[in-house]
């Protein structure tokens, strides 16, 4: 069974809009025009009415009249803007002065709109806002692509276990449930999480990834939700965590069972009623935002030994997607190692050289405990050491031409490195959590994620 990328089924969400002007005809003339190009709008009549609809629910344009009875829309902009910093605001005004637009700009707004105006300068500005905001959001997903240098993901496969996996993504997609990703480390439960976003009513808006584990407590609690000025030593200014970074889109939690009981207790919170604080700040604030995690852990037995809450994990998998690990599809093996092929190659310039039946047999042969992120870093370590046009077996890891796992002993003819990742990968299935393992190697938990990710580590 083969599929093809799977198409995009959901339409995207429409543009909410937020308009602030005192004058009650000047709200109904926006409000119709708005919803007449398929936003959604709300009104506020004073300054304090608006922040208080921006504390409640967010938006993604403002309308802000300058004149906003005695008190003036000019100063409402940073206001707006510390509540809501992704905002696009636009202030209209009957006193239309260069001053006035030069300062508007200096204080936040992307546009100035004079009085009066009529409904294609409003469709301008609303076309042009969307357009702003996905280029934005493309490029951020484009400028994580390139810092990351990988090949582009598939989802062709020709396992059928992959595709069942595919299409409860797809179907997943099509609603705002939460998604658990299971798979061990490397299976692509990060390039799932990326194609659910992709193929739901949120893709022209933020993807944000949090690594739970390459954190300190207080650090994710800050990253998640954000922090205000002197909530900690070293918190100079207030600022905004993922959560509102990622509003409007989806919240990827990358090995979710890493997570302390305090942290879980407002990840929990956040999931049920969507509200949050800043660490340090006393107000409560709201987010739209869809939360796919992903654990390579047996996150049934942390619940029965007290380390991960149920109520948490059956808000977390609402709809549950287990990914196979690479020696589960053996089908893929060799297509995604053309495939890592081809791209390594034209990325070092030089033509695309191919596999010996020798290798191909290997490459099934091997098990794969670091599934498709083993088979990519082999393929591009094998374009490296290997300038013929034809890869044979010696191209690649010792251990994979040996296929039968480690035989690293102590004294050994080894190098350290070989020591190191077999020692680390030993302590790593001997105890029940990252940070335990980190304690007993006498390093600290970012450090052990980022070697476990080196040394392609089978999960438990
Ligand atoms: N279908 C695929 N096509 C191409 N590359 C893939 C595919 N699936 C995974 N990869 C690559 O394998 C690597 C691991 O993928 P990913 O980070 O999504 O796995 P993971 O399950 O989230 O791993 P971890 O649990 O360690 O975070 C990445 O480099 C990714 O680009």
């Amino acid at each position: 069974m083969e599929t093809g990328p799977v198409t995009p089924v959901v339409e995207p969400r429409p543009m909410r809009v937020l308009v602030v002007d005192d004058e009650r005809n000047i709200r109904t003339t926006l409000r119709v025009c708005l919803e007449g190009l398929g936003c959604e709008v709300r009104e506020a009549a004073t300054a304090d009415a608006a922040l208080a609809a921006l504390a409640q629910a967010p938006a993604d344009l403002a309308f802000v009249d300058l004149r906003l009875g005695t008190a003036s829309g000019l100063d409402l902009l940073p206001r707006l803007l510390a509540e809501s910093p992704t905002l696009d605001i636009v202030l209209i005004t009957a006193y239309a002065t260069f001053d006035t637009a030069v300062e508007a700009v200096r204080r936040g707004a992307r546009d100035y709109l004079p009085k009066p105006f009529t409904p294609a300068q409003i469709r301008h500005l609303v076309d042009k806002t969307r357009a702003h905001r996905e280029r934005g959001f493309q490029l951020d997903a484009l400028a994580e692509q390139l810092a990351q240098s990988v090949p582009e993901a598939t989802l062709e496969t020709a396992s059928p276990l992959m595709h069942a996996a595919l299409a409860l993504v797809t179907r997943a997609a099509a609603s705002d449930a939460a998604v658990l990703l299971r798979g061990e480390s490397g299976t692509g439960k990060g390039v799932l999480a990326r194609t659910l976003h992709s193929l739901s009513a949120r893709r022209r808006r933020p993807f944000v990834t949090v690594n739970c584990p390459t954190l300190s407590e207080q650090l994710l609690a800050s990253e998640l939700f954000g922090h205000v000025r002197g909530a900690f030593t070293g918190a100079v200014r207030d600022q905004p965590g993922r959560v509102e970074q990622a509003e409007g889109g989806t919240l990827f939690l990358d090995e979710v069972a890493e997570m302390s009981p305090a942290l879980q207790a407002q990840l929990l919170r956040f999931l049920q009623e969507k509200q949050f604080e800043r660490l340090g700040e006393g107000r409560t604030r709201r987010a739209d935002v869809r939360v796919v995690a992903a654990t390579n852990r047996d996150l049934e037995k942390d619940v029965a030994e007290g380390r991960f809450r149920e109520d948490l994990l059956y808000r977390l998998n609402v709809i549950e997607v287990k990914l196979p690990g690479l020696r589960e599809r053996p089908e893929d093996i060799l297509p995604l190692a053309r495939r890592f092929v081809t791209f390594f190659a034209r990325a070092a310039q030089r033509a695309v050289p191919e596999l010996s039946p020798a290798t191909e047999a290997m490459l099934r042969a091997y098990a794969w405990p670091g599934n498709v992120r083993e088979l990519r870093n082999a393929v591009e370590r094998a374009l490296i050491v290997w300038p013929a046009g034809v890869l044979e077996p010696q191209a690649f890891p010792e251990r994979i031409a040996a296929a039968t796992g480690s035989h690293v002993t102590l004294g050994g003819p080894h190098t350290l490195e070989e020591v190191e990742r077999e020692h680390i990968l030993r302590v790593l299935a001997s105890v029940p959590t990252l940070d335990e393992a980190a304690r007993v190697l006498g390093i600290d938990a970012s450090t052990l994620w980022r070697k476990r990710k080196r040394y392609e580590a089978p999960p438990d």
